[in-house]
Order: structure tokens, then C-alpha cells, then sequence
């Protein structure tokens, strides 16, 4: 099943447009996870059981493992969400840029080696930049398109032809990067106008939304921003809000994750 197919599935199955990052920063972790060599595995893999039946993806960073040199942990995170909750789709977050041919490692790295159903990019660099992911037909592309960080003003709020850079961007990748349908764009929780603004010009495809919990994004405000008349359209994605909702020591890391992932993903649905 092709990552688009495999979303709209999960966002039916577990009636959920909740996206589930994993961003084990090891400082946070429960005590027992830290020291120990398959500490971060492990932790998430109780937070994807945790959460499994609440989610419409997983979402894992991959900085968290690579500045400890931790990949082995996260292929085996990936592989343990491809053999036992195979209906959720796996979302690489990456945010790859380079040129084609050093692309393409990239997405071998992301679909091959991690076996990810679809990987965020950068559109800096252009197309050439993002279609050596389209080659993995049946995966997902996300494209960066209004960040929901602050600084993301600087570049995607630049008038170009009258209109800020972020919305070409939308243009760009609705109307000539996504030929194959596999497309979907970033739009941040934190700019609930510019959701609408994306929505507006790029019909159904799918929107990961990060910036709820931690970063404060107004749910009720993304939700009726970025819904398509389907009640769906989007990937709102919380990370630490979830993995680190347990008050320290009086509350199990797992129950108190699962509790805030199926708050918000009530909350969600309220507006969908
Ligand atoms: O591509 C992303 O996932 C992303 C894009 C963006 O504009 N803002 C953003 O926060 N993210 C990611 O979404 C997650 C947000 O984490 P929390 O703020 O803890 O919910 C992090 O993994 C970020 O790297």
C-alpha cells in the first residue's frame, strides 16, 4: 500500500490525526533507560504500544539518534513498527537537501535503509533537489513549505512576485513537483493563517503539522485552518508533550504518555 493510501487507512482505522514524534532526547528518559545500550529502542518502543491504537503516524527524528551514533537503535525501532503495527504509517523526519546524486543516498538511506513510508525534505535546493525521493513511487515526500518555528519567517515570509516565498512553495509542489501524488507539505500549528492559506491553494494533499504541546499551537485553530471537507487532510504531530508527560516519578511514562496522545487526539476531533 502506498504511503497515501496507508494514511488515509490509519487516519479511518484509529479515527486519529494524531502524529506521534519520537524525539528520545536521553537526558529526559526514565532513569532506567539511561546507560543502558538499547535504552532509546526501548523507550520508544513502549510509547509506540502506548500509542499505537491513538495514532495516525509515527514520527521519529533522526538527529535524536544520530548525535549519539544510535541509528542501530532507531532501524530496529523502525523495523519493530513495520512488523507489528504495519498499518501506522513510518515518518522519517530528516529534512534532507542536497543535489540529486547525493539525494538519492538520502533516500536510500530513508526507504531503504529505515524502510520509512515517507520523508520530510527541503525545497531550498530545488527540484532536482526532491525528485530522487519520487523514485520510491509508493513512499511519501514532505516538503517544507511554513515552518512552525519563529525564524522560519525570515525566508518563507519573503515577498516574491507579491506573495510570501511559502506559499510558491505550496504552488510549486502541488502543481508541478507532485506528479506522482505522493507529496505532502510542512505547515506549522504556530501559523494557523498560514494553514488556511495552504489549504486553500493546494486542494487535499496531506499537511504534517507540527507545533502543538511544547511549541503551544492552537489546536481548535489548526484543525479548522487545515481540514479538508473529509474531516482529515492532516498530520498533527506532537513529540515531547507525549514522551515526557509523566510528572517525575509519580506517574508511568507510558500510561501518562498514552494519556495526553488520547487527550489530543480528542481535542483534535472536537474540530474536525
Ligand atoms: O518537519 C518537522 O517535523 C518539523 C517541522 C517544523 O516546522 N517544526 C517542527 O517542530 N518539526 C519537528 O516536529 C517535532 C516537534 O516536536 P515538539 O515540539 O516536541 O512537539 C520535532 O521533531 C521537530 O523537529
Amino acid at each position: 500500500m502506498n504511503f497515501i493510501n496507508k494514511l488515509n487507512a490509519a487516519w479511518a482505522a484509529n479515527d486519529s490525526l494524531l502524529c506521534v514524534g519520537l524525539d528520545p532526547d536521553v537526558e529526559r528518559l526514565p532513569a532506567q533507560f539511561r546507560g543502558s545500550p538499547d535504552g532509546i529502542y526501548l523507550f520508544c518502543k513502549e510509547i509506540i504500544d502506548a500509542t499505537a491504537d491513538l495514532a495516525c503516524a509515527f514520527k521519529p527524528q533522526i538527529a535524536y539518534f544520530a548525535a549519539l551514533g544510535a541509528e542501530q537503535q532507531l532501524e530496529k525501532i523502525c523495523a519493530y513498527l513495520r512488523g507489528k503495527h504495519a498499518h501506522i504509517p513510518l515518518i522519517l523526519d530528516a529534512k534532507r537537501g542536497d543535489i540529486g546524486a547525493t539525494a538519492k543516498q538520502y533516500a536510500r538511506e530513508a526507504f531503504d535503509r529505515y524502510g520509512a513510508d515517507a520523508v520530510t525534505v527541503n525545497p531550498y535546493m530545488g527540484f532536482d533537489s526532491v525528485e530522487p525521493y519520487m523514485e520510491w513511487q509508493d513512499r511519501g515526500v514532505i516538503v517544507l513549505c511554513r515552518t512552525s518555528n519563529p525564524g522560519g519567517s525570515d525566508l518563507q515570509f519573503l515577498e516574491v512576485d507579491g506573495k510570501p516565498l511559502y506559499q510558491h512553495v505550496a504552488r510549486l509542489v502541488a502543481d508541478k513537483w507532485n506528479t506522482n501524488g505522493q507529496c505532502a507539505l510542512v505547515v506549522g500549528a504556530t501559523f494557523p493563517q498560514e494553514i488556511a492559506q495552504v489549504r486553500a491553494l493546494v486542494g487535499e494533499m496531506p499537511l504534517l503539522i507540527p507545533g502543538i504541546g511544547a511549541q503551544g499551537g492552537d489546536i481548535e485553530a489548526t484543525v479548522r485552518a487545515g481540514r479538508t471537507d473529509a474531516g482529515t487532510g492532516m498530520m498533527i504531530n506532537s513529540s515531547r508533550a507525549i514522551l515526557y508527560a509523566a510528572s517525575q516519578g509519580s506517574e508511568d511514562f507510558a500510561q501518562a504518555a498514552r494519556r495526553v496522545a488520547h487527550e489530543t487526539r480528542g481535542a483534535i476531533n472536537v474540530h474536525r
